[in-house]
């Protein structure tokens, strides 16, 4: 079971969405990081076989998708960032609905539909049209509908957008189950939603794949950039003019404890703190607004 992304790049009028992008990608959760733009939309698109590559191509175990025909549909499970139903439908109707469109028996399809509602915790909302569901909830079917076919390789843009935080440990569990033999790709802007499940992670920034390792290999890039610090709080304005803060926390006693990236200690008191991917992604991704490191 290999993904293989080969020197793929998408060209929009003038634009370079996707710019030679090569990646293998092999069973286990693969988290796509990137800031907005980057191209993670992009390539999932390539990957789902929704879009052409302008050039380059991708390769299902050595086969290119756009030979597979019949047999993608079996392979593949996609959830888009905008994702639309059919409001009109209960989420039962609706599931088996995509379940005959994906060729599965009602045997099959009675099934799987009554495990992931269970698994997904929408077996109590089952009844219920998808235009009366919480955005929480909706999130939820989509996910639903792109495991129905028990697909080899899955594909999700922004699945956690929505999800309260105990949805997102259940869906986290969920995933690293399921991708112990598949491969799951999951592009999202939270990172604590893949730090904890990602297998690999990919990182894209303008269209380029500029790190791929585990998130182990990824949080040593910030090791020694990451401080914590203790400051009176008549001085954070002062601070945050000059620091690129990424966490901050009032203690009381007019003291407030900061977290901040740095290439050295900016504060007498500073002690090093322990990086995690999300000090990564803020690092390589730094708002205008927050860049001040001089
Ligand atoms: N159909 C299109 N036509 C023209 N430009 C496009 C098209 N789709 C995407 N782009 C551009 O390609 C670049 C990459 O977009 P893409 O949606 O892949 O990024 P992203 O990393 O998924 O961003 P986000 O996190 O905001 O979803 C952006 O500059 C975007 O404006």
């Amino acid at each position: 079971m290999e993904l293989y992304v080969n020197n793929v790049s998408k060209q929009f009028k003038d634009k370079r969405a996707v710019d030679h992008v090569t990646l293998n990608i092999t069973p286990g959760v693969w988290g796509l990081l990137g800031a907005n733009g980057a191209g993670k939309t992009t390539l999932m698109r390539m990957i789902a076989g929704i879009m052409k590559p302008t050039s380059g191509r991708i390769e299902y175990d050595g086969i290119p998708i756009d030979r597979l025909k019949d047999e993608y549909r079996d392979i593949f499970g996609y959830l888009p960032q905008e994702f639309g139903f059919y409001p009109e439908f209960t989420v039962k109707n609706y599931l088996e609905y995509v379940s005959a469109l994906k060729g599965l028996t009602a045997k099959e399809s009675r099934r799987r539909i009554s495990d992931l509602l269970e698994q997904l915790t929408l077996t109590n909302v089952c009844n219920k049209k998808i235009a009366k569901l919480s955005g929480g909830m909706k999130r939820r079917v989509g996910i639903a509908q792109a495991l129905l076919n028990d697909p080899e390789v899955l594909i999700l843009d922004e699945p956690t957008s929505g999800l309260d935080p105990a949805e997102r440990v259940r869906f986290r569990n969920l995933l690293s189950e399921f991708a112990r033999d598949h491969i799951v790709l999951i592009s999202t802007h939270i990172v604590p939603d893949v730090e904890y499940i990602a297998t690999r992670n990919a990182v894209m920034k303008d269209g380029r794949l500029i790190s791929t390792g585990t998130t182990e290999e990824l949080v040593k890039l910030v090791d020694g950039k990451v401080w914590s610090a203790m400051i009176p709080t008549k001085y954070l304005p002062e601070y945050e003019q000059k620091l690129r803060i990424v966490n901050l926390r009032n203690e009381g006693d007019d003291q407030v404890s900061i977290r901040y990236l740095s290439e050295r200690p900016r504060t007498e008191d500073s002690v090093p703190a322990v990086p995690r991917l999300e000090d990564l992604y803020l690092w390589l991704f730094p708002q205008d607004t927050l860049e001040r490191e001089g």
